[in-house]
C-alpha cells in the first residue's frame, strides 16, 4: 500500500463501541475522531478503563466499530472481508506489545522475519536482517529471546513490526516491562522511526516521561478525546497537560 499525499495514514470518524447491552451496556468509545499524518508519533494517555485499549483493537482490526469508521491509508477497514483485513494487518500495521510477544525457539532474525515469512516473501530473512541492524541490534541476529535483555526483545520486535514496511506502527505500553533506561531507549527508537525515518507510530502509555518523546499527545477521559496538542520535546509537557486536563 503506497501512501498518497493529502490522504491521513490513519483517519478514525465517529468511531463508538459499546460492550454489552441494556443496563449493563460500557460505551468504551464514545465518537472519536482522529486524524495522523505520515511521520507522527502520537501518544495516548488517559486514566484506565478510558478506552484506549479498545481504540487500539479497532484500529488494528481485530475488533469492529459498532458506528463510525476507521480509514488505513484511505482504506476502510469496514468494508474489507476476513482474508482481506488478515492481509493489510500483517502488511500495513506493525505491532509493539508490552510484553513483546517474541517466539522463544526462534532467534532474533527468525523472529523479526515471521511476518514476511507468513505473506511467503523469499528475502524474509535478508530483510529481518536489514530491520535488525537498523534498531541496532545486528550484532544479535542468532540470538534467542531468553539470551536477550528486556531492551533488547523489544527491539527485536520493532524490527519485527517494520519488516513489511508497514503504514502504522502500533504500540501498546512498549515500555511497561522496561527498566528507566531501556525504556527510554524503545521511547527514543520509536521516535527515530517517525521523525527520521518518516513512519507513523501511535503508541499507548501511562507514563508521561515516555509520552515526551512523542511529537504529538491525544488524552482520552470516558471514551472520549478531552485534548490533541503537539509536544515540544520538553519532558513536563505531558505531565503539564494531563495536569491541565484534571487527569493527574
Ligand atoms: N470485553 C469487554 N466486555 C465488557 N466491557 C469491556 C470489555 N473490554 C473493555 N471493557 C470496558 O470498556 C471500557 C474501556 O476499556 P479499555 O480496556 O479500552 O480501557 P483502557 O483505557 O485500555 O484501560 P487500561 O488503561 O486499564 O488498559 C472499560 O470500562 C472496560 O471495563
Amino acid at each position: 500500500m503506497s501512501q498518497q499525499p493529502d490522504v491521513p495514514v490513519l483517519e478514525l470518524r465517529g468511531l463508538r463501541r459499546v460492550y454489552g447491552s441494556g443496563t449493563t451496556a460500557v460505551t468504551a468509545l464514545d465518537g472519536v475522531d482522529l486524524s495522523l499524518q505520515e511521520g507522527e508519533f502520537v501518544a495516548v494517555m488517559g486514566p484506565s478503563g478510558c478506552g484506549k485499549s479498545t481504540l487500539l483493537n479497532l484500529i488494528g482490526g481485530l475488533d469492529a466499530a459498532d458506528a463510525g469508521t476507521v480509514r488505513l491509508a484511505g482504506t476502510e477497514l469496514g468494508s474489507l472481508d476476513d482474508d482481506r483485513l488478515t492481509e493489510l494487518r500483517r502488511r500495513e500495521i506493525g505491532f509493539v506489545f508490552q510484553f513483546f510477544n517474541l517466539i522463544p525457539v526462534l532467534t532474533a532474525v527468525e523472529n523479526a522475519a515471521l511476518p514476511l515469512r507468513l505473506d511467503g516473501r523469499n528475502d524474509a530473512d535478508e530483510l529481518a536482517r536489514h530491520w535488525l541492524d537498523r534498531v541496532g541490534l545486528g550484532g544479535r541476529a542468532n540470538a534467542r529471546p531468553d539470551q536477550l535483555s528486556g531492551g533488547q526483545q523489544q527491539r527485536v520486535a520493532v524490527a519485527r513490526a517494520l519488516a513489511t514496511d508497514p503504514v502504522l506502527l502500533l504500540a501498546d505500553e512498549p515500555t511497561g516491562n522496561l527498566d528507566s533506561k531501556s525504556a527510554a531507549e524503545i521511547a527514543g527508537l520509536l521516535r527515530q522511526i517517525s521523525v527520521e525515518w518518516n513512519r507513523t507510530v501511535l503508541m499507548v502509555t501511562h507514563d508521561p516521561v515516555i509520552a515526551s518523546h512523542a511529537t504529538r499527545l491525544v488524552l482520552m477521559r470516558d471514551g472520549r478525546i478531552l485534548d490533541d496538542l503537539a509536544l515540544d520535546g520538553t519532558l513536563q509537557a505531558p505531565r503539564l497537560a494531563l495536569e491541565r486536563a484534571g487527569l493527574l
